[in-house]
């Protein structure tokens, strides 16, 4: 039949050919052979047009496997193999993963266009397998698609926990727990220390206080719920978030979880769901006694008192479930400590890297605090501080690719096509490297951001370390006050140098959280005279 078909096909193209051939014979030679030549001429044209028109529709990248794509190729330390993808493919490429196109955009012009001009566009998420395990499906702040549950749950972040009134009313925590910690520090002079492990206590201290802490009027509470083992459980997460998943790049392979990062993921939701069930029932007991006239009703609400009363109001607007509190008090917790505590290891590192550093640091110290103790009122006089944290978030941005975003709609960027659905990095640590955008890039020079007005609220496109648009960090205050305060409090108080043994060095390794790859272990020793400042908490 087909076969018949296709000589019926091949009749009338050969039947129609020698009619013309003939006819045009007959009349004019010279428009025969004109048409002889520009039929295959203008054919192969279209097809060369149509080739390159086709290639420039996606940034233009690496060729990969077929089913894997480029994955084999990738290497670990992402951010820094894609910073040199970008010196080989532009400023905007892209490459295969598996069945996922991803774009990679490396320049200022470009992240324009991503984050400000197409910012609506570019809001929603991709979130890995893990992500959804851990945040009970998505159900949190940060994975979820830009939604009205998005928009609620990020409003009641941003009005009750994190609103200027609400983080002065909690200064008493961070005074608390930052003077506990100096005291702790106090007790081991002379003993190496772990500086990541002891920012992440008190800042995990301070946010949980901020969410469940106000069991009594202004004061802070016993810090002990969230366990020991919680900084391990954390940095567990953050890790199986950043790892590759081959079922997220191969969804066909997501039911067997070939690399167990689902199942992994899943215990630790048990370890951190158990902790956050004990948190909602004492606070529920408390409301009922609360309801009996047993407790005092003078006492602030925490924001998990707040959620639960919101979780009553079955129809209201604002709704929300007790799955949704849990996923956003994980959320809340993961953001903001993990980020904050890296960042003190980063500038502590710097610090002792840079001798001169240390020792302009330490005069500004002597100069506006003298020989007293820390307090918050100081931390906005601490211009050379400022300029050191600011410097090194330059150079050791702990989101080096943000968090990943995903167009709702295909659009153009650049003259190119980024295709509903491909996921989209904007690679700020290429952008803050870039000789174009900063001098001397790798040279340490807190000097750079002391002249001119320099903020984290993303205005600037050179300097991105907190994000962009819409789907900017809500915790840039907190951040920037937690990060002051520690600092300021470590650098005062103590002299720190480094272990005789140790080898120092400064080089990352790539997660959701890019971290040392050698944790900072330091030796504080004693800097003020009076020793009675350092129980003073
Ligand atoms: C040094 C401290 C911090 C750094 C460097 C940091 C950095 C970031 C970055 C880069 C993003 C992604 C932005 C984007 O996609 O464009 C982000 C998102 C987020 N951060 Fe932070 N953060 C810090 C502290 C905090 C704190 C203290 C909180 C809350 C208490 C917080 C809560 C969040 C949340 C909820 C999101 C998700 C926002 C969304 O998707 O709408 N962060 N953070």
């Amino acid at each position: 039949m087909i076969l018949e078909l296709g000589y019926k096909i091949y009749l009338t193209i050969g039947t129609f050919w020698l009619w013309w051939w003939e006819v045009e014979n007959q009349r004019d030679e010279l428009a025969r052979t004109v048409l002889t030549i520009s039929v295959p001429t203008l054919l192969i044209l279209w097809y060369k047009w149509k080739v390159s028109y086709s290639r420039k529709r996606i940034p233009p990248g690496p060729f990969g496997l077929p089913v894997v794509g480029y994955l084999p190729f990738l290497g670990s330390n992402l951010h820094e193999r894609f910073t040199e993808m970008a010196h080989r493919y532009g400023p905007i490429f892209s490459l295969r993963l598996g069945r996922k196109l991803h774009v990679v955009v490396n320049s200022i012009d470009f992240v324009k266009v991503v984050g400000h001009d197409l910012d609506q566009t570019f809001a929603n998420r991709s979130p890995p397998l893990t992500a959804l395990t851990i945040t009970y499906g998505g159900n949190d702040i940060v994975w979820s698609n830009n939604n009205k549950h998005w928009r609620n749950m990020r409003q009641l972040l941003v009005s009750h926990v994190l609103s200027s009134a609400n983080v002065n009313s909690c200064q008493s925590f961070r005074t608390h727990e930052v003077r506990k910690t100096v005291n702790e520090v106090y007790t081991k002079l002379g003993e190496k220390i772990d500086v990541n492990e002891i920012a992440f206590m008190t800042e995990v201290n301070v946010v949980t206080s901020m969410l469940w802490g106000c069991s009594k009027s202004g004061e802070a509470k016993d810090s002990s719920d969230i366990g020991d083992g919680f900084r391990e459980v954390e940095f567990k997460i953050i890790e199986l978030i950043g790892a590759p998943n081959l079922s997220d790049f191969l969804p066909i392979l997501s039911w067997f979880d070939l690399q167990g990062r689902q199942r992994e993921m899943q215990k630790q939701l048990e370890y951190v769901d158990r902790i956050f069930e004990k948190i909602i029932q004492e606070r529920i007991k408390a409301n009922s006694s609360k309801i009996e006239g047993i407790v005092d009703e003078d006492r602030r609400k925490d924001f998990v008192e707040m959620l639960l009363e919101l979780k009553e109001q079955k129809d209201a607007p604002k709704a929300i479930n007790i799955i949704q509190i849990k996923a956003l008090l994980i959320n809340i917790v993961v953001a903001a400590t993990d980020s904050t505590s890296t960042m003190v290891e980063w500038v502590m590192a710097e610090i002792l890297h840079n001798p001169d550093v240390m020792r302009k640091v330490q005069e500004e110290l002597t100069k506006v605090i003298g020989m007293n103790i820390v307090q918050e009122f100081h931390l906005p006089k601490l211009t050379y501080l400022d300029a050191v944290i600011k410097e090194t978030f330059r150079v050791h941005p702990p989101l080096p690719l943000l968090i990943q975003r995903c167009p709702d709609e295909s659009c153009m960027v650049g003259g190119y096509i980024i295709p509903k659905g491909s996921i989209v990095y904007l690679n700020i640590w290429a952008i803050h490297r870039d000789p174009k955008n900063w001098p001397n890039p790798l040279e340490f020079k807190p000097e750079r951001f002391l002249n001119s007005k320099w903020d984290y609220n993303g205005n600037n496109l050179k300097f991105l370390p907190f994000g962009v648009g819409r789907r900017i960090c809500p915790g840039i205050s907190l951040g920037e006050k937690m990060l002051m305060y520690i600092l300021a409090s470590l650098l005062h108080s103590f002299e720190w140098s480094l272990p005789k043994d140790e080898e120092f060095e400064l080089s990352d390794e790539f997660g959701l959280v890019t971290k040392k790859r050698k944790p900072l272990i330091a030796v504080p020793s004693q800097r003020l005279s009076d020793a009675s400042l350092y129980s003073s908490y």
